[in-house]
């Protein structure tokens, strides 16, 4: 019986899995697309199933209720993070947030950033950012629509939160000096491979992936970067007002105006590396993540025209088509919230969120899980499982949540694309009002055709798997104006 639990020396048992090779254990199970390789073996072996990935002891994670055993039950026990080679070469050796083990620091930090950056009140901070490049974009595409274009649809959505992101961090939109779209991508290349370093660390020393000495040219560039702009905002003597200061200001301000003082427990030493480091990690989880679920979302809508023409109803009822949507319209357009659930359930931009690791040992429905244990949280498996979904998981049907209360908030475990509990994403506010506002102003602004006649089934829909997974094609459509002004 594949379900038996692997019985240890001691008596005690060890969820279910398959067997292992030596020194790769089970990394050779992984394939291209780990989150389908690993639904595939969790069909077998069960919600809970352990790996040995190298030499790391693994559990996977796939069913809606083992999530919340481990996200909230157990929350605290599995909060920390794997120390892996990216933390230390491309993320300034544990300074930043998102790779950080679970204790004090990274507490204080992510408190200070919930605070000054991640808030209610930013959202609504950085709204006229919003307003104004979805604006500009608005006005390229209306004069590609005139000039009957078709448009690289994916191209656009990725350029727009990249000047989202950027001048909300840093105050510009682009930079001809650095390639800061490539540096980040390739950040996510690295950061989404399965490094052999980090799973037979002796392998580390030969870099047979090149990727120690990708991370290290990375990160050179990367620093150089943030660097300039750090100094650059130094040197701003410009009294900036409130409202035109972006997050490295607020950042610098926590150096230059709260020294830290060794009484203040409530304060924690910030220097110009932890800036880097911080700004580092929000550029990557803000950038990759919103503009790969607008790409999906869009991709679905163009695949599903009834869910594209269902949407444009809505917007013309409640907001009509003589007017621009505003962020304060978001709120009241509910099939829009559906339409961004369905998009997280069939393509949650982390499929596996950031990996878990346990900081002591413990039991958990019988089976015995040591002290720094990795937990992989299969996301998008647990997004396509027919027990949840009924039998049309594959379909992209934003109906499914019309009569339920799920939402994306991480208290629901059948749907948790931005995590739960202690690690859960802090920036979902912004992210999913970025995500939702893009969405709404384009579909309301246009009617969108395929090019050359396409059939909408004919998209290609595949995906790549890193640390997020996006679309493999760009995504191309043809704009129509469809307002009365
Ligand atoms: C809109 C799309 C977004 C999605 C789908 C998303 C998803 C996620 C996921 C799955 C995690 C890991 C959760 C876990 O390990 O349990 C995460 C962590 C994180 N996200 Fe997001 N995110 C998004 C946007 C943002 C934005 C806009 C920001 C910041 C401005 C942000 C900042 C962070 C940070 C700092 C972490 C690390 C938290 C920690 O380790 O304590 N994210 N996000």
């Amino acid at each position: 019986n594949l379900l038996q639990p692997k019985q240890l020396k001691n008596g005690r048992k060890q969820p279910p899995g398959p067997v292992s090779l030596p020194v790769i254990g089970h990394l050779h199970l992984l394939g291209n697309l780990p989150q389908r390789a690993l639904q595939s073996l969790a069909k077998k072996y069960g919600p809970i199933m352990s790996l040995r990935l190298g030499d790391k002891p693994t559990i996977v994670v796939s069913s809606p209720e083992a999530a919340q055993l481990f996200l909230k039950t157990h929350d605290a026990v599995f909060a920390s993070r794997p120390r892996i080679q990216a933390t230390e070469l491309m993320s300034f050796g544990e300074k930043g947030i998102a790779l950080t083990q679970y204790g004090p620091y990274w507490r204080d930090i992510r408190k200070l950033c919930s605070v000054h950056l991640f808030s209610p009140s930013k959202v609504e901070f950085y709204a006229p950012l919003r307003r104004e490049e979805v604006g500009l974009l608005v006005e390229s595409l209306k004069r590609s629509a005139t000039a009957h274009e078709v448009v690289d649809l994916s191209m656009l959505l990725y350029d727009v939160i990249e000047s989202i992101t950027f001048k909300m961090i840093w105050g510009r939109s682009k930079d001809e000096r650095f390639d800061m779209k490539g540096l980040i991508q390739e950040v996510a290349r690295l950061g989404g491979t399965f490094n052999i370093t980090d799973y037979v660390p002796w392998l580390g020393k030969f870099d047979l992936q090149g990727i120690t000495q990708s991370m290290k040219k990375n990160n050179k560039e990367m620093n150089k970067m943030l660097e300039t702009i750090m100094v650059e905002h130094e040197q701003d003597t410009s009294k900036k007002q409130e409202h035109h200061k972006d997050f490295i200001d607020h950042l610098l301000s926590l150096i230059h105006d709260q020294p830290y003082s060794p009484h203040d427990e409530e304060i924690v030493a910030i220097d110009r590396t932890n800036i880097k480091a911080i700004v580092m990690d929000l550029i990557i989880a803000a950038f990759e993540t919103t503009a790969t679920t607008l790409d999906w979302a869009f991709s679905e809508l163009l695949r599903n025209p009834r869910v594209m023409k269902k949407l444009q109803q809505e917007l013309e009822n409640v907001v009509g088509l003589d007017k621009m949507v505003e962020q304060t319209d978001v709120e009241k357009l509910n099939y829009l919230d559906m339409v961004v659930k369905e998009t997280y359930r069939l393509h949650p931009v982390a499929p596996f969120l950031i990996p878990h690791e346990s900081t002591e040992d413990i039991t958990i429905n019988g089976y015995y899980i040591k002290k720094n244990t990795r937990v992989i949280v299969n996301v998008w498996a647990i997004g396509r499982d027919p027990k949840t979904w009924s039998e049309n998981v594959e379909e992209f049907y934003p109906e499914r949540f019309f009569d339920n209360n799920i939402d994306l908030k991480g208290h629901d475990f059948e749907l948790i694309p931005f995590g739960s509990g202690r690690r859960g994403c802090p920036g979902m506010l912004l992210g999913l009002m970025s995500v939702k506002y893009t969405i709404a102003r384009l579909v309301h602004c246009f009617n969108w055709e395929l090019p050359n006649g396409m059939n909408p089934e004919d998209i290609d829909m595949n995906e790549k798997f890193g640390l997020s997974i996006p679309r493999v094609k760009h995504l191309s459509a043809k704009p129509t104006y469809r307002l009365v002004r």
